[in-house]
């Protein structure tokens, strides 16, 4: 059985997927000449005999498993997700136009790397499809080394040198705000991983990406399975590192809804999306 945490009854507003919104959660990958809210501009260079701009470290690839409890060394995968669209349901509190104009998607679960990002790239979707795009659910984690979630639960047992033991001691490896060089600002380096916590769903987020947008979770960024909404299936290229073992690669929460509340919903203003993915997304 999962962890599970019970959901505040709350509505999140979808926003434009855009660097600077997104910066705590990870990184938007995008050609950067054609992107809004992005304070921050990559190092650019040319390459290819002058015929390519060559934007530097776009997103971190980062490999944090020296940090997992097993030891286990994890290696760079290349995963392949063909993720379907999901349907929406309507919107049942407030008047009849409100009805007619959002739609929601209730947020059952959450999931988290603790020791690597997970980088999402689209294949074969425009930046203008008006028929399919992509939700970016996130939560910031609790920063607390109190009520950590009880993972990994199998870790198996070894013995460590006092070097390992005194080399893993300061800081602590799960508590990023034990770290004075932990910045929440992904564009200039590395995330550090983000600690043991639950889910701080009263600070979920939501963004809407497009098709000329690959998106990339910082290590231990509490996400939502991918949510595809419109016409067809998104194939993402998935980039991330990997141990094979089970908990150290993916840590999956529950989000239960309490009778008679809402929940978590993630609710999506229909002007944001074209007509056929309104049509086709709405149950
Ligand atoms: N994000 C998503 O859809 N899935 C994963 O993170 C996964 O590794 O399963």
């Amino acid at each position: 059985m999962l962890p599970h945490i019970v959901a505040p009854n709350l509505n999140l507003a979808v926003q434009p997927l855009t660097q600077d919104a997104f910066a705590e959660f990870g990184t938007v990958v995008e050609n950067a000449a054609n992107a809004t809210g992005r304070s921050v501009e990559p190092k650019v260079v040319k390459a290819n005999q002058g015929s390519a701009l060559k934007y530097i470290d776009v997103s971190h690839v980062s490999n944090l498993y020296h940090l997992a409890p097993s030891g286990n060394p994890a290696r760079a995968v290349m995963n392949m997700f063909v993720c379907s669209p999901r349907q929406l349901q309507p919107v049942t509190s407030g008047s009849d136009t409100a009805q007619e104009r959002a739609s929601k998607f209730p947020v059952q679960i959450l999931e988290r790397h603790p020791f690597t990002p997970q980088t999402f790239v689209p294949l074969g979707l425009a930046a203008d499809d008006a028929t399919t795009v992509y939700l970016v659910i996130v939560a910031p984690t609790f920063k607390t080394t109190e009520k950590p979630l009880p993972y990994p639960q199998h870790a198996p047992k070894r013995e460590r040198s006092w070097t390992e033991i005194f080399s893993r001691a300061q800081p602590s490896p799960f508590d990023n705000s034990s770290d004075p060089s932990a910045s929440s600002d992904s564009s200039h380096g590395p995330q550090p991983p983000k600690g043991p916590g639950e889910p701080d769903l009263s600070r979920a987020r939501a963004f809407l990406a497009n098709g000329s947008q690959a998106v990339t979770y910082g290590p231990g960024t509490w996400h939502a399975p991918m949510v595809v909404l419109g016409a067809k299936a998104i194939d993402f290229v998935v980039v991330q590192y990997a141990n094979d073992v089970g908990l150290e690669d993916c840590q999956e929460m529950e989000i239960r809804t309490e009778s008679g509340s809402e929940g978590l919903n993630v609710v999506v203003d229909d002007a944001r999306l074209g007509p056929e993915i309104r049509q086709r997304a709405k149950l």
